[in-house]
């Protein structure tokens, strides 16, 4: 078990210690941060074995007291196991700041469960990871400048923080990037499938779709134009690109996008229902 001081704001405790706690954590570490200085909440023994392997984190198996030397509390579990988690956390973690990056479930709730009103939700992504995330946030009124400014100081290896004014609005937070990943990955999929069809090796397919994902969303970060200004630049009258953007309208491919992140908003919402709030 780890032993930590009796209560030090600067140390953190997280409850669940699997993908999404995995990429703070990494991003914790590589910005200089002592493993001692993390304690984990992982019931999972081939997680906890992950967690030290990885890190050098001496996760627990389930709450105890040692939780009440943590500064912030990072709930990291999915929102479903959020009830069950927090029953035998609550005894000791009331007197620390939130932090929760659950989807869905909402700050009253967390307020409750916890019983701290100081709550913190973040909504990172996966790209976390490797310091490239961005993650929503959203305070409630308890949480002060400086609990706000320690927010940003811990999600800051993980990449950029945007604050969101409206509690509500971290559901499409949620829906754009912070499933936003996997719809990268989907469209990333299929180019490389088609690359493989067409006859290309696989490893050059993938070099090629990843240098294009690359290369155009640096493009469209550094340009003062439009996606769509930039697509047409890309697309000769009659052309290649016009054949495959015109597949893709037959296809309805931009409102089906449209379509599918409004359905992860409304299961967003559908879990914030769920957990009350
Ligand atoms: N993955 C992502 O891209 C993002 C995820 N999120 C949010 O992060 C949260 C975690 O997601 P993700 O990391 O993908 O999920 P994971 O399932 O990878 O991680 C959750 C971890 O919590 C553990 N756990 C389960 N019950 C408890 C408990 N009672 N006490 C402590 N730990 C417990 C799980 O163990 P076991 O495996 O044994 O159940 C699991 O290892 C979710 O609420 C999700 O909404 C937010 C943004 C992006
Ligand atoms: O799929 C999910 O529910 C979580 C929230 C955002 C990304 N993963």
């Amino acid at each position: 078990m780890t032993t930590l001081p009796r209560m030090n704001p600067s140390n953190i405790a997280f409850i669940g210690g699997g993908n999404m706690a995995g990429a703070l954590i990494g991003g914790l570490l590589k910005s200089g941060r002592a493993p001692a200085s993390i304690l984990v909440v992982e019931p999972f023994a081939a997680q906890r074995e992950r967690l030290q392997r990885e890190f050098g984190l001496a996760p627990l198996a389930e709450a105890g007291p040692a939780l009440a030397s943590a500064g912030i509390v990072v709930w990291a579990v999915k929102p479903q196991l959020f009830r069950d988690a927090a029953a035998p956390c609550a005894a000791h973690v009331g007197g620390a700041l939130q932090l929760s990056v659950m989807a869905g479930v909402r700050s009253d709730a967390i307020a409750r469960a916890s019983g701290s009103q100081r709550v913190v939700r973040a909504m990172p992504n996966t790209p976390a990871l490797i310091g490239r995330g961005v993650a929503g946030l959203y305070a409630r009124d308890a949480v002060t400048p400086d609990e706000r400014g320690a927010v940003e100081a811990l999600l800051a290896p993980t990449g950029r923080t945007v604050w969101v004014e409206r509690e509500a609005d971290l559901d499409a937070v949620t829906a754009l990037s912070g499933s936003g990943p996997a719809y990268v990955f989907y469209v990333l999929e299929a180019m490389m499938k088609a690359g493989v069809e067409m006859g290309l090796p696989e490893a050059q397919a993938r070099a090629l779709a990843l240098a294009t994902f690359d290369g155009a969303t640096a493009l469209a970060e550094a340009s003062p134009l439009p996606p769509a200004e930039l697509r047409a630049q890309v697309t000769s009258k009659g052309g290649t690109t016009y054949a495959a953007i015109t597949s893709m309208e037959a296809d309805g491919v931009g409102p089906a996008v449209v379509r599918a992140i409004a359905r992860a908003r409304e299961r967003a919402r559908e879990l914030g229902d769920e957990f009350g709030g």
